[in-house]
């Protein structure tokens, strides 16, 4: 075992966490819930050199109590839970886990635009509340896929995956919206820019796919929302503070937005007061974007190898 220490907040699969513990001075959460174990974190924290995991919302004070940490490796994309100038500052390499999860996670809103495109939730309660007791009527249709205009708010490697499933398997146009031209999509998923009034304005089916940075924190509202089309389905995989959740919300009970799929929320899990329960035109899941055995594998044995590459003093793989 290595006298470098090593700590875990994550789910390991067996063959991963007999290696970690083989070859570090390891400490492993499965996850951080209550005060006990969050100080036993922070305990663990103060002496460690490395960490890898999820779900921690990582202050600038936690770095300050961990003075010997040189690397941190999410085991996520997404890194708006970190605060990167400050480890950039103290020299700490952050790390995550882009590619290895990108298919799983355009499936996940794929998966979205399809159940609410058929009101699936609605009609899985109906048979298994043995509602389901004659062939069902016009009240009950969902609206088709197959040609319609995808809009893709973020065209990054999800975003284009998304793209592609919806050109290549359902004949849809696509619309997107995205910091920077993106000509190479353009010539091959025949994709348009667009702004993101226009994007709203003209898509039956519209994906958010942009990280939650600064700029994109509360970015879509009423405002859009409202303008949808008549059966338009808005369908959020990114990050819920992204989107002004209790607009939506109401958009989605005045009628003003037809339906929404939702992996993302403002806050996880989502409290049972939230306005989005209970309404009948929203599917939730509880962000499971990337959580297939082999996606959330790949994951954590990349975030291994940032690490390890990083106590050996090498560049890491996947450096934010
Ligand atoms: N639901 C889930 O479980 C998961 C959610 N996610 C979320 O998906 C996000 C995207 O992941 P991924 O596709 O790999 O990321 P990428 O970095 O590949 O894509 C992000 C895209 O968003 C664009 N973008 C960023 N900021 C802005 C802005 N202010 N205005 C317009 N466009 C902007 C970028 O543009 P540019 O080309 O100019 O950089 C880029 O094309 C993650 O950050 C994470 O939050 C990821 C995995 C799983
Ligand atoms: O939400 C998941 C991520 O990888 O980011």
């Amino acid at each position: 075992m290595s006298s470098q220490k090593l700590v875990v907040v994550h789910e390991l699969y067996p063959e991963l966490a007999e290696q970690l513990a083989e070859c570090f001075d390891l400490t492993h959460f499965t996850r951080v819930t209550t005060q006990e174990d969050m100080t036993a974190f922070r305990a663990a924290l103060s002496q460690a050199d490395a960490y890898v995991g999820s779900g921690i919302r990582f202050t600038e004070e936690l770095l300050e109590a961990a003075p010997r940490l040189k690397v941190v490796a999410s085991v996520s994309v997404g890194v708006d839970s970190y605060p990167v100038e400050a480890m950039r500052q103290r020299g700490i390499v952050l790390t995550n886990t882009p590619d290895v999860l990108t298919e799983s996670t355009a499936d996940t809103g794929f998966m979205l635009m399809m159940m609410a495109a058929r009101r699936a939730g609605e009609m899985l309660d109906m048979v298994q509340n043995h509602e389901w007791k004659a062939s069902l009527s016009r009240q009950h249709f969902g609206v088709d896929m197959h040609g319609k205009k995808l809009g893709v708010v973020g065209m990054g490697r999800i975003g284009q995956s998304v793209a592609r499933r919806g050109r290549d398997g359902f004949g849809m146009s696509v619309n997107y919206y995205n910091r920077s031209a993106r000509p190479d999509v353009e010539s091959a998923l025949g994709a348009r820019r667009v702004e993101l009034e226009q994007l709203f304005r003209e898509s039956d089916f519209i994906c958010v796919t942009i990280p939650l940075t600064a700029e994109t924190e509360g970015l879509i509202g009423r405002h859009y929302l409202a303008m949808t089309r008549p059966r338009a389905i808005f369908v959020n995989i990114s990050r819920g503070r992204v989107v002004r959740e209790d607009e939506l919300a109401a958009c989605l009970q005045d009628g003003s937005l037809y339906y929404a799929g939702l992996d993302v929320f403002e806050q996880e899990p989502l409290p049972a007061d939230s306005p989005l329960m209970g309404l009948s035109n929203v599917i939730c899941l509880p962000h499971i974007g990337s959580a297939t055995f082999q996606t959330r594998n790949a994951m954590c044995d990349l975030a291994v190898e940032n690490v390890n590459r990083v106590l050996a003093g090498e560049q890491a793989v996947t450096a934010v």
